[in-house]
């Protein structure tokens, strides 16, 4: 599975929209009812508005009503294993179990796979705030 999922990564990463980066990433995610969300990243003129292929593919799931997920897998041209941004990790942490496995790669088969808690260990989440 982590082979085709890094496939569904390079390959949805060519639907990027990146006018102002020129920098374009692919995701995709599977479920545990064993679909698999592809997510690139969408840029916009306001550039904090744009969103990360992670996120997209995160959301995507969560909006089609899917909450347990197995597998991720993120893709981009660089020279090492694409490292995800900081608010991604957060994103991960907060539907992910910990223990969860993303994979990270290059186009050049460079990969990388690493958990959640891997990304972001001690990270924020809603229990935090149960005291
Ligand atoms: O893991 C990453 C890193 C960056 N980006 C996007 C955000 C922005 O569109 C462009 C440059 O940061 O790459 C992602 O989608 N995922
Ligand atoms: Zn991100």
């Amino acid at each position: 599975m982590k082979h085709e999922l890094i496939e569904k990564a390079r390959g949805i990463r060519e639907r990027a929209y990146v006018p102002y980066s020129n920098f374009p990433v692919g995701a995709a995610l599977l479920t545990k009812s064993g679909k698999i969300y592809t997510g690139c990243n969408i840029e916009n003129a306001a550039y904090p508005v744009s969103l990360c292929a992670e996120r997209v593919a995160i959301f995507k799931a969560i909006s089609d009503g899917e909450t347990e997920f197995v597998e991720m897998a993120v893709a981009a041209d660089t020279d090492r294993p694409v490292p995800p941004c900081g608010s991604c990790r957060q994103v991960m942490s907060e539907f992910f179990d910990a223990d969860m496995t993303v994979h990270l790669t290059n186009l050049d088969s460079n990969t990388m796979s690493v958990t959640v808690d891997e990304l972001l260990p001690f990270s924020f989440q809603k229990t935090d705030m149960e005291k």
